[in-house]
């Protein structure tokens, strides 16, 4: 099929394919919380499941992707345990400083992005992410050259609670998703538009989020639900099950 027709058929053309594959994927893993509404003796992301700690299961699937060039994690001033991890002496991984919010710590490891690269942000929190999730996501950059997000579609019916804890009202679930990590976008683009809009004091919980903010509408790429973020006690049990469910499938 010729370049034109390719454009005809709104299909990547091999220029496009190539011009990607010259843009390095730089992993970004904010790891630098402290997992509070986790209440553990340490943050959440050294809490261990299935043999190794939240975050080595998060790095391993970063790490040995083909089409990541880089991992660069941002940890907590305090974090005395990172070093302790076989991942830390990967030849791919940088570590840096997180911040106060984990759009300061995203920010502090797109310092380290090279230029022209794109930037996979991963919550260090997300350990059941799969390969065919990333590979998903990458491969969506053909149709979502703005970058785009892991999402979930809403399936339960979303209630609003008022003051008194009851329900306040019924949240339309249609076209309601549940953004989850990565998200993919320019490293560039992404350091501006989070820059801009922390500087605005928008709240940013999301990469997307930033972008939006900045009149982009990032595309969302359907994901699995077992991508959870382990954020209260009763997740490390989902976490287990989906872990232990990938290594037998394996
Ligand atoms: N200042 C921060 C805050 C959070 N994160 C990271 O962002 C991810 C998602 O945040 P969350 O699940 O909220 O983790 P915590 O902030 O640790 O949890 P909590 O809000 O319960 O304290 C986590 O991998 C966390 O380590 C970060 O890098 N820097
Ligand atoms: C980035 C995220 O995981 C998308 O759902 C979520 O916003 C992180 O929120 P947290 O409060 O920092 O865990």
């Amino acid at each position: 099929m010729t370049a034109l027709e390719c454009l005809d058929h709104g299909l990547p053309t091999s220029a496009d394919l190539v011009r990607q594959s010259e843009h390095a994927v730089v992993a970004i893993v904010p790891a630098a919380g402290i997992g509070s509404r986790m209440g553990a003796d340490r943050p959440k992301q050294y809490l261990e499941v299935c043999g190794q700690s939240i975050l080595a299961h998060t790095l391993d699937r970063l790490l040995f992707h083909s089409q990541i060039s880089q991992v660069i994690v941002a940890l907590h001033s305090d974090d005395n345990i990172f070093d302790s991890l076989p991942q830390a002496v990967h030849p791919k991984l940088t570590k840096v400083l997180g911040g106060g919010e984990r759009a300061d710590s995203v920010l502090a490891a797109l310092q380290l992005a090279p230029q022209n690269s794109w930037a996979l942000v991963h919550d260090a929190a997300r350990p059941c992410l799969t390969v065919s999730d990333i590979d998903k996501l990458l491969a969506s950059r053909v149709q979502f050259p703005q970058g785009a997000i892991l999402a979930m579609p809403v399936r339960d019916t979303m209630k609003r609670a008022n003051q008194q804890g009851e329900i306040g009202s019924t949240v339309c679930r249609d076209n309601l998703w549940h953004a989850l990590t990565p998200q993919l976008f320019k490293a560039q683009q992404l350091k501006g538009c989070l820059n801009a809009a922390i500087a605005a004091g928008v709240v940013v919980t999301d990469e997307a989020s930033a972008m939006e903010w900045a009149g982009i509408s990032p595309g969302l790429v359907s994901g699995r639900a077992d991508n959870i973020k382990v954020t209260h006690p009763d997740d490390l049990g989902l976490a287990e099950l989906f872990l232990m469910r990938a290594l037998t499938s394996q």
